[in-house]
């Protein structure tokens, strides 16, 4: 018998007041692998992810995760999200976020907060209020949100943005790590100026007018 898709979306439509921002999809995303979900402004990358993320209810179709239908509350435990802002306490510092995160998501076994830091190069920060982190800093206490939950589907929303190569990098070489420890992850992203190197899918969204 075949295993399950971790993730798999069968019909999955999105319309706002009768007008269709994506769908209907169809698409799945295995244990080990990325899912490249691509398009231009306005094509419905991010609602999609806030959708699987049970954000946004979806307007037809379903999302299974390892072949069942799975309530919000499961899907919440499920995913973590990287969204296009911070989603941290501007007036806490990137240690208390983390700790303050941890508390209410749980977190990933043998990782701890500090540790979270220096891996994506803000050791030294510890004390830093997030209002006084540029954006790329911003951008990479995001990702050591990311790397502490114990979610095993990352959907990562433009994580590539405001980050240099060497945060390029980083993003590709922790997509890789979680892959290998059993994950998968959804990434958005306009073109091909970078991509893990990791097995990917790729799913592409077109504006309706161009679907029509
Ligand atoms: N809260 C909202 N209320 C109404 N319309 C919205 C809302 N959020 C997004 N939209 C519209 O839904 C469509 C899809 O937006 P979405 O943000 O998902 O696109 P995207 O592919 O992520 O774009 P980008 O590449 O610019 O980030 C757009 O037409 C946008 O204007």
């Amino acid at each position: 018998m075949n295993t399950p898709a971790l993730l798999a979306a069968h019909g999955l439509c999105f319309s706002r007041d009768d007008d269709r921002v994506f769908g209907p999809l169809e698409f799945h995303v295995d244990t080990g692998e990325a899912l490249l979900v691509q398009g231009d402004n306005g094509a419905g990358k991010t609602t999609l992810l806030r959708v699987l993320a049970g954000l946004l209810r979806p307007s037809a179709g379903r999302v299974e995760i390892d072949g069942r239908a799975a309530s919000t509350a499961e899907r919440a435990r499920f995913v973590a999200y990287l969204g296009h802002l911070p989603a941290m306490k501007p007036d806490l510092d990137a240690l208390q976020n983390l700790h303050f995160l941890c508390g209410l998501h749980g977190r990933r076994a043998r990782q701890m907060p500090g540790n979270a830091l220096a891996v994506v190069g803000l050791a030294g920060h510890e004390d830093t209020l997030v209002r006084h982190l540029s954006a790329g800093q911003k951008r990479r206490l995001a990702l050591a949100r990311m790397w502490l939950s114990p979610a095993p589907l990352w959907l990562l929303d433009e994580p590539y943005a405001n980050l240099d190569l060497e945060g390029i990098n980083l993003v590709n070489r922790m997509i890789s790590a979680h892959l290998r420890g059993g994950g998968a992850a959804l990434v958005t992203t306009h073109g091909a100026y970078a991509a893990p190197p990791v097995r990917t899918r790729q799913l592409q969204l077109a504006l309706p007018q161009a679907a029509a």
